[in-house]
């Protein structure tokens, strides 16, 4: 009996199987060897998605072969390979079509050799190994055992990717839970004994037991995400994740692939496939807020999803089914955005299928000493007090107060004072500390700040000699945005609208400035 050697290249791969490795580099190396053990001009590994063949790995084939898809039905060579569970040789008199002519990195304009193989994964067809070659009959010494060989171990390794693959979206999924039950322990505390946020905790526990979908509108920090989390806490998906996309802080071009995942190498800096949202959301929530925000090109997919329940990765013809519960929240009118054209009726209609409206702390004013009172005991519990109390007087101002940064505005202003009374009293060892809240660690902005708070800056910027135009104008835009972020406490709606800019448009114009 003779021992049959098994080439070194082989070796490699059956290592690489426990080697940390990302899909593509495994993909890669896994060509690197075949192209060892069968000396060839090129190769590649392409999955089958529906009835196209997607290319994840190649070599000796030009670049821009990673960006294209090969419909089965367009090329007969590959159906012919994928039908077939033994490899299939193309010599050079075939009359069928090479589905990589004029691709092969080569002087020579044909292939003339050609070898395909099937992949199958649980016995379902993957995809398919291709091996082309310049010289006629390259192929005719490659003995049938190395071949067979060869093609397990790749299907090892898809396996194995797929398996990594499966663990990495299970693990993320869990953590997302986890996630959100810290958060909810945290901050699920929907405070306030009012009329109106009765009539809100009524509403929520009606639509929680629902799928709806659920639109909530109210202006900025009066707890649009709170009442999200509510619903989602209340619903049959509560142990599944809640998943939170800001749709204002997503730029343009990534929107797509943010929401429906996106395949490797579907555009540049995509090097390993990924899930989307909502894949991620699968059973779950999806948490959709400042949808007002979401670009009009990216409303018709979003529009398919919701109505279907498929969505597309970007780059891949495959579509997903997915079970997902949609939560928007905006602090736009949209219906005054359909109106205006900057929003889909038809999108606005399928989310805004059970609408609430979060009043603003002006309407209960009831609320804000029953919040001021839960964010000092926030506080309380944060810088490890003893105790901490308002003064009577600075419950007359908060309740005399407008209050137009709402809930936020409100917890805000109380964590600032915590931290002033408590710089204000030293000496005292923590343990023991009983803080009283004055007006003047309240430091409420009176209504002469409020009517000003919006305006831009009276100091004109540094108009250095030498600045260019546009330097100068950056650094006038940066004073702006600046100032009016500082007197909305960095809540970057607010500033956007005292800015006379839309969300999105801020969150960009911070970009492009470093701000
Ligand atoms: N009723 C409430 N009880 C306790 N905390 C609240 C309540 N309402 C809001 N908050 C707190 O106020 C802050 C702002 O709330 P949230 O982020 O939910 O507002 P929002 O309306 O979604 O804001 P934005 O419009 O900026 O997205 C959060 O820290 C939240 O926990």
């Amino acid at each position: 009996m003779t021992t049959r050697h098994m080439p070194d290249a082989v070796l490699e791969i059956l290592a690489d199987l426990s080697r940390e490795l990302t899909p593509g580099e495994r993909y890669t190396r896994l060509l690197q060897a075949l192209s060892r053990v069968f000396p060839c001009d090129a190769a590649a590994l392409l999955q089958l998605h529906g009835g196209t063949l997607q290319p994840l790995a190649i070599q000796g084939l030009s670049d821009d072969t990673m960006g294209r898809s090969f419909m089965v039905d367009d090329h007969p060579r590959l159906a012919k390979i994928l039908l077939s569970r033994e490899p299939v040789r193309f010599m050079a008199d075939s009359q069928l079509p090479d589905p990589y002519d004029g691709l092969v990195d080569s002087d020579s304009l044909h292939v003339h050799d050609c070898l395909g193989a099937s992949l199958y994964i649980d016995d379902m067809p993957w995809g398919l190994l291709t091996l082309d070659a310049m010289r006629p009959g390259a192929f005719d010494e490659i003995d049938p055992y190395d071949l067979r060989t060869f093609l397990r171990l790749a299907e090892a390794t898809i396996k194995i990717v797929n398996l990594i693959g499966g663990l990495r979206a299970r693990v993320e999924r869990e953590h997302l839970v986890t996630q959100a039950v810290v958060a909810e322990q945290v901050q699920l505390e929907l405070t306030g004994h009012s009329k109106v946020m009765q009539i809100l905790r009524h509403e929520i526990d009606v639509v929680a037991l629902t799928d709806l979908a659920v639109l909530i509108t109210g202006e900025t920090g009066v707890g649009k995400e709170l009442v999200a989390r509510h619903i989602h806490a209340g619903s049959s998906r509560a142990q599944s994740p809640l998943v939170y996309v800001n749709c204002a802080a997503l730029p343009d071009n990534l929107v797509e692939s943010e929401l429906f995942g996106h395949t490797q190498g579907a555009f540049s800096g995509a090097s390993q496939a990924r899930a989307g949202k909502f894949e991620l959301a699968h059973g779950g929530t999806l948490f959709l807020d400042e949808v007002g925000e979401l670009p009009l090109a990216t409303q018709p997919k979003l529009l398919r999803a919701l109505q279907n329940g498929d969505v597309q990765r970007v780059g891949s013809d495959v579509q997903h089914k997915v079970d997902v519960r949609i939560i928007a929240a905006t602090n736009r009118d949209l219906a005054r955005e359909v109106a205006a054209g900057h929003f889909r009726a038809d999108l606005y209609h399928r989310l805004s299928v059970y609408p609430i409206e979060v009043p603003p702390l002006r309407s209960r004013q009831r609320d804000v000493l029953t919040l001021a009172g839960h964010f000092l005991e926030m506080n309380r519990r944060r810088l490890g007090l003893r105790g901490i109390r308002l003064q009577s007087a600075a419950r007359d101002a908060l309740l005399a107060y407008d209050w137009p940064g709402n809930v936020r505005e409100l917890e805000h202003l109380i964590s600032r004072a915590a931290l002033r009374a408590r710089a204000s009293e030293t000496g005292i060892s923590d343990t023991r500390r009983l803080l009283t809240i004055t007006c003047d660690v309240l430091d409420l902005p009176d209504s002469v700040s409020q009517a000003t708070i919006t305006l831009p800056p009276s100091v004109p910027p540094d108009t250095k000699p030498g600045l260019t135009l546009r330097q100068a104008t950056e650094m006038f835009q940066k004073d702006m945005v600046t100032n009016a972020l500082r007197q909305c406490d960095g809540n970057q709606s607010q500033a956007a609208r005292a800015l006379g800019l839309d969300r999105g448009n801020l969150s960009r114009l911070l970009k492009r400035l470093g701000l």
